[in-house]
């Protein structure tokens, strides 16, 4: 399961996108964000994360992306507010990317496709553990970030971008400690939310997605540097870790709240 490479098995809601859909597959899949259509609703509250650089465990391939583990065996590294009642532990974050700097995102603003989408996962242990909180409406919170390409480096993904190297292929990975992931977030805290899923199976809508406005800028390197990754393992043939995003699905009524005006 997990942050697959683009394939056939897309997330998909309900085809008719009906009342019942809400149990039936609505809130599959990333979503096409329209700004206009977003409701800004004033009641939102800022959102918060208070990580432990100590938390920081290791970085992997997994074959479909590169991502950082946290320990989240007790309330160490927390996201709290916006949208969510209480403080839901970080797990784990990962990143999608295209071929090229013109998609990649897995959501798509205003018809703008970003190079890439950081995924910072988040969940409630008011359901014990993560694999029951899946099951639960209020069981994940991801906060996204987009990320595009500049003249600038983000000089805070450099630590994640140089440990590349020793995660190239699928099944490697490799210590990676003492690291805040919230010195990754852009300056405003602006952000859409809507009620939703995971992106990749399985598809659990157990999603409360935390989109950031502002995207980061990071240089053409380090956008090379992501895409440096293989999907094969180190005795397999090569082949290229890009495009590990899924098409963004209809809103199909789908309400996006905004936290701005
Ligand atoms: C059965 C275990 O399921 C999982 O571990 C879910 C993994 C998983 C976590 C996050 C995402 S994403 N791209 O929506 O941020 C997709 C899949
Ligand atoms: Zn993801």
């Amino acid at each position: 399961c997990q942050e697959a490479v683009q394939s056939a098995a897309v997330c998909r809601g309900a085809s008719d996108g009906s009342a019942a859909g809400a149990e039936l597959g609505f809130r599959k899949g990333a979503q096409r964000i329209r700004s206009e259509e977003a409701q800004h609703d004033p009641a939102l509250p800022p959102w918060f994360a208070s990580y432990d650089p100590g938390a920081a465990k290791s970085i992997l391939n997994n074959g479909r992306t590169c991502r950082v583990v946290f320990d989240d065996t007790f309330d160490r590294s927390v996201l709290r507010g916006g949208p969510i009642q209480g403080a839901y532990r970080l797990r784990q974050l990962h990143f999608h990317w295209g071929s090229s700097d013109d998609h990649g995102s897995e959501h798509v603003v205003d018809g703008v496709k970003y190079a890439a989408e950081l995924h910072m996962v988040h969940w409630n242990p008011k359901h014990g553990n993560f694999a029951p909180a899946l099951k639960q409406r209020d069981g994940v919170a991801i906060v996204g970030v987009f990320l595009k390409v500049g003249k600038t480096l983000k000089r805070e993904m450099k630590r994640i971008l140089e440990e590349m190297e020793s995660i190239k292929t699928k099944g490697k990975e490799t210590p990676f400690l003492h690291f805040d992931p919230s010195i990754l977030f852009p300056k405003s805290r602006d952000y859409w939310t809507y009620e939703g899923s995971f992106t990749t199976p399985p598809c659990e809508e157990c999603v409360t997605w935390i989109l950031l406005r502002e995207p980061i800028v990071v240089s053409p390197d380090q956008m090379a540097k992501l895409r440096s990754l293989s999907m094969n393992t180190e005795n397999e043939p090569f082949h290229p870790l890009v495009d590990n995003w899924r098409p963004q699905q209809p809103l199909k009524g789908r309400v996006v709240r905004a936290s701005f005006k």
